[in-house]
């Protein structure tokens, strides 16, 4: 029998006087595109970084790809992808001097870094700045970035937010296709159509705790409404931009 890609049983995470998770358990299977979807503060971040092994839960276990994440796992590194944000880039360096140094401390090679900047997108834009670059080009670099040396499973954080439509798409296409070859992705988002286009299931969560879990049309169908925006609104009694 294979593992699943994440199993997370009964996690619970407090800062001071909140209740960030509060006794999340889900399980995400291997080539699965799977959505964490909720309005700010729900949790997702917190969840996803204690499943990367980025933080320790206070309760709570985590099983990546069959082992724990936490403390830091050097063997699990090089089979996940974690998508940092466009303000983690290296100071200065270009798009092509960010990912052939993300390449570098993977040991892989420049070749493949060049070859992950064309699958973005960016090849002509290898020469500027990070700072120069667009929204959903720093995006599509980071993302880039977090696959360089191949991993098995990818997490994004809110990978959109941001962009224009277009620019959406693309990277809606961009992310369809790294799935397509079998990797599992994880992503938070906070954009129902989004979950809606990409996820073979999604979890909704509110106030630390994970409400629902489905395929986004399974949910609608269920809960007998007509889209997962309805859905969010049914299951948490309001709606998901306040
Ligand atoms: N390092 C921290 N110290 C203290 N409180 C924190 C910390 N990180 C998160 N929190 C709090 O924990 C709760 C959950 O935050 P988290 O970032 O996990 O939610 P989220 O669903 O990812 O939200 P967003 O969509 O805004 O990113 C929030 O109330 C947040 O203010």
């Amino acid at each position: 029998m294979t593992t699943s890609a994440i199993t997370v049983e009964g996690l619970r995470k407090r800062y001071g006087d909140v209740q960030a998770v509060d006794g999340v358990s889900l399980t995400v299977e291997r080539g699965e595109f799977y959505g964490i979807l909720g309005p700010n503060g729900a949790g997702k971040t917190t969840t996803l970084e204690i499943t990367e092994g980025l933080r320790e839960p206070d309760e709570g276990e985590v099983r990546l790809l069959g082992e724990p994440p936490f403390p830091r796992n050097p063997s699990l590194l090089r089979r996940i992808g974690v998508q940092l944000q466009a303000s983690a880039f290296f100071e200065k360096l270009t798009a092509r001097e960010q990912i052939h140094t993300f390449a570098s401390l993977y040991g892989v090679s420049a070749e493949r870094a060049d070859a992950m900047l064309e699958t973005v997108g960016l090849t002509e834009k290898g020469d500027t700045r990070e700072n120069r670059l667009s929204g959903g080009q720093a995006q599509r670099l980071s993302i880039a970035c977090a696959l360089v040396h191949d991993p098995e499973l990818v997490f994004l954080d809110e990978p959109t937010t941001g962009l224009d439509p277009q620019a959406r798409r693309n990277l809606w296409d961009l992310l369809r296709s790294i799935n397509g070859e079998g990797r599992t992705v994880v992503l938070t988002t906070h954009y129902m159509d989004e979950a809606e286009t990409l996820c073979d299931r999604v979890a909704v969560m509110d106030r630390g705790r994970v409400l629902r879990v489905g395929a986004p049309a399974d949910l609608v169908r269920e809960l007998d409404v007509t889209s997962l925006e309805d859905v969010f609104l049914h299951l948490t009694g309001r709606e998901y931009r306040e």
